[in-house]
This record gives structure tokens, sequence and C-alpha cells, in this order.
């Protein structure tokens, strides 16, 4: 049995890991998960999964929720809670799908009590990666990749050498804007920007695929998940989503991962790595495919990624900022108090406003996210 928790189980990622427990349910025990405030569907998941440890977002949700579930499972709430279901259980591999730099602190706690991690959470890596990869090294312990691309890449470097990677390309779909001009983008309102053409996520990271914040995000996590220079790191428009992402190796030859947009099959195996489990996701048929799509990523068109690399190759504190402004202002054009041009706007300005620090230790990293929060509220 392999014993896992999961930070975020009421998501996207979380309900898409519980569907693969629930494919394999001989061979998995839930041993926490958390939650924000949808205790409906928490409530299900541990009555189903009879996990030993839940937590919810707030006092106010863990006291709802008490005593209603199976008897003897423990509740917490909050911050701490998030930590103590990441590093307080018996779980040899926590998935870690909340969302945004909220899921830092749990993420290290995780780490330091040694356990694998299923890495959905990029934003973690992106506001401390050298914090998270240095942690991980430390205490030997596996950063499995969750995110399509970074998956689709872990998968093609097995059983090869480093040194012999020349590149490696994260494609993009274009998100739900995909062929608008940036005339076009003006006027686009929150539901449409909620349609991504491929994949059924989470609001904030459907919004993060039409600005492409979520391919910069996506470049600097694979930055650190690889240990790879940006100009090793490319990206490419494919509109399919079935390429995942490919590498590029010193003798010519490109090994590449490929399926239908499923994330069920990313998840399973970082749950089962270094084994391959049956899926019942569908399979990839070429021939019904037909043809598949390319183009070079226009940066006129999607500053956000420029900006993105600009961030990384500087480093310290600036992918911290370029972060936090994106998920404050992404919650705010949600929220439909400004427009989706704004998003790039405030990103842009928080980061010219904001001093970066480099070598950051923790406390800077939780300063500069909190300052860089408080301004893009503001503009
Ligand atoms: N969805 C996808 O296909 C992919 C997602 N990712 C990444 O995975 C992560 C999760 O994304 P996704 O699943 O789409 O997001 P969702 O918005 O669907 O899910 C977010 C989860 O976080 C929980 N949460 C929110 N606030 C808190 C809190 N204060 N304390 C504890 N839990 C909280 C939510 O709980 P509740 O709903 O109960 O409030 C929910 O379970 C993101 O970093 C994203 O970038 C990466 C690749 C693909
Ligand atoms: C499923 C997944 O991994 C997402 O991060 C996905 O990559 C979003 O697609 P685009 O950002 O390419 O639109
Ligand atoms: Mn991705």
């Amino acid at each position: 049995m392999k014993k896992i928790s999961v930070l975020g189980s009421t998501g996207s990622i979380g309900t898409q890991t519980l569907d693969v427990a629930r494919m394999h349910r001989d061979q998995f025990q839930i041993e926490g998960l958390a939650a924000g405030s949808n205790v409906e569907l928490l409530l299900q998941q541990a009555k189903e999964f009879g996990p030993r440890k839940v937590s919810v977002a707030t006092k106010e949700l863990a006291d709802l929720v008490k005593h209603s579930l199976p008897a003897g499972t423990e509740v917490f709430y909050g911050r701490e809670g998030l930590i103590e279901i990441a590093a307080g259980t018996d779980a040899e591999l926590v998935v870690t799908a909340v969302v945004g730099s909220m899921g830092l602190p749990s993420t290290l706690a995780a780490i330091e009590a040694g356990k694998n991690i299923g890495l959905a959470n990029k934003e973690t890596l992106v506001t401390a990666g050298h914090l998270v990869t240095a942690a991980a090294a430390a205490k030997g312990v596996k950063l499995l990749p969750i995110d399509s691309e970074h998956s689709a890449i872990f998968q093609c470097l097995n059983g090869e050498r480093y040194e012999d990677i020349e590149r490696i390309t994260l494609t993009a779909s274009g998100g739900s804007f995909r062929d608008y001009t940036r005339e076009q983008l003006v006027n686009v309102t929150v539901e449409d920007a909620l349609k991504h053409p491929n994949w059924s996520m989470g609001a904030k990271i459907t919004i993060d695929s039409a600005t492409m914040v979520n391919k910069g995000l996506e470049v600097i996590e694979a930055h650190w998940l690889y240990g790879l220079p940006y100009e090793q790191i490319s990206v490419l428009l494919h509109p399919e989503s079935i390429i995942h992402s490919f590498v590029e190796f010193r003798d010519s030859s490109i090994i590449a991962q490929l399926g239908n947009p499923d994330m069920r099959v990313p998840i399973q195996y970082a749950l089962t790595y270094p084994e391959r489990w049956n899926s019942p996701a569908p399979r990839l048929s070429l021939a019904e495919a037909g043809r598949l799509n390319f183009r070079e990523m226009d940066f006129e068109r999607f500053p956000c990624l420029r900006l993105a690399y600009e961030c990384g190759k500087m480093g310290g504190t600036a992918p911290t900022v370029f972060n936090a402004a994106n998920e404050v202002a992404v919650a705010r054009f949600l929220r439909k108090e400004i427009s989706f041009l704004r998003i790039e706007e405030i990103i842009e300005q928080v980061l010219e406003q904001h001093e970066i620090h480099s070598e950051p230790t923790l406390e800077t990293i939780e300063a500069s996210d909190q300052s860089a929060r408080e301004l893009a509220s503001r503009l």
C-alpha cells in the first residue's frame, strides 16, 4: 500500500488524484486530506477514503465539519492545518495541489519530514525554487512533477545523462485567446477567459494560460526541476496539447512525450514512479489526430512570457514578486475589478517598483511576497 496525503483535495488536481487512488483502491491509503472551504466535498472524500487527518481553511469550518466526520478523524485548520497534513502523517508522498505561494510552508514542511512530493503547486518552486530544491536535496526526497509539461520532460529524461541535453521545449496551447490580436483582448470577459481549449482546470491556472503567465511559471519551474539555464529552456506554441513537451539531445535526437490531455496520467505517474500502472485514460490515435500544429512563440503578443524569462534570469526575489503580483491581479480579474490586459500591466508595475533581493532567505521571500501583494492590490 502506498500512503499518500493530498493538499488541495477538493480542487481540480486534488479530485483527479483521488480518482487515481479510486482506480487502484487496493494500492493506496489516503493518510491526510486538506481542503479550503468546500467542506461538503471534503466530507464525502473523508467518508470514502478514511484519512486519519483532515484540514480546512478556518476554525469555523473545522467546527462545522468535526461532528460529521468518521469517528477518529482528527481535524485541523489554517496554515498550521496544511502543515499538519503535509508533515504529520505516515504518508510517504504528499501531493501539493493548493494554488499559489500559500503552498510554500506546507511543501517545505513535507520535505523536512522526508516525504516525497507529487508537485502540482508550481508557484512554490517559482517563489522559492532555491530553498525547495536545496531542502529536497538535503533530505534526499524526490520532487516528482505533476504539471503535464514537466512530467513529459521527466519521462523523456528517463535514463538519459543531463550533460547530453541540448535544450528542452515546453509546449503551450495558447490558452483561451490564442488567436486573438492584442486589440481583441481589450474587452474580453472572465467567462471567455475561463474557456480553456484543451484542459479543464481550476480558475487561476486557466487565466494564467490565457495570459501566458502559466508558461512563464513553467519555464521557471523547469529551471529548478532540471537545473538547466534559461537559455536551454524554450517554449513552442502547440494548439492541440498532444505533445506535452520534448527534449533535444546533443546528437540531434528529439524525445517527446505524447498523449491526449488528461491530468490523471501525469498524476498517476508521480504516484507510481518508476512503475507504470494501467489507466483508463483515452488512448491517443495519431491517425485520428491527423496533423499536429506548431508556431514560434510571439513575445510581443504574450509579454508575460518575456517578463517571466527576465525575472527567472534576474533570480533572487524577482520570480517571487512576479508570481505574487500575478496571483493578486488574477484574483482581481476573476472578481471583475480589473480588465484582462490590466493583469500584465500590474505585474510589470509591481516589478518596476519593487526592490529585488538576491539569494533571499525564507523570511525575505515571505516579506517580498507580502509587499508585492499589497502593491498589486492597490494599483
Ligand atoms: N488543474 C490542472 O490541471 C493543473 C494544475 N496545476 C497546478 O496545481 C495547483 C492546483 O491547481 P487546481 O487544482 O487547478 O486548483 P483548484 O482551484 O481547482 O484547487 C485548489 C485547491 O486548493 C484548496 N485551497 C484553497 N484555499 C485553501 C486554503 N486556504 N487552505 C487549504 N486549501 C485551500 C481548494 O480548496 P476548496 O476548493 O475546498 O476551497 C482546492 O482544493 C496550482 O498550482 C496549479 O497551477 C498544474 C498543472 C495542471
Ligand atoms: C495541464 C497543465 O499542465 C497545464 O499547466 C496546461 O499546461 C495549461 O496549458 P497551457 O498553459 O499550455 O495553455
Ligand atoms: Mn502545465
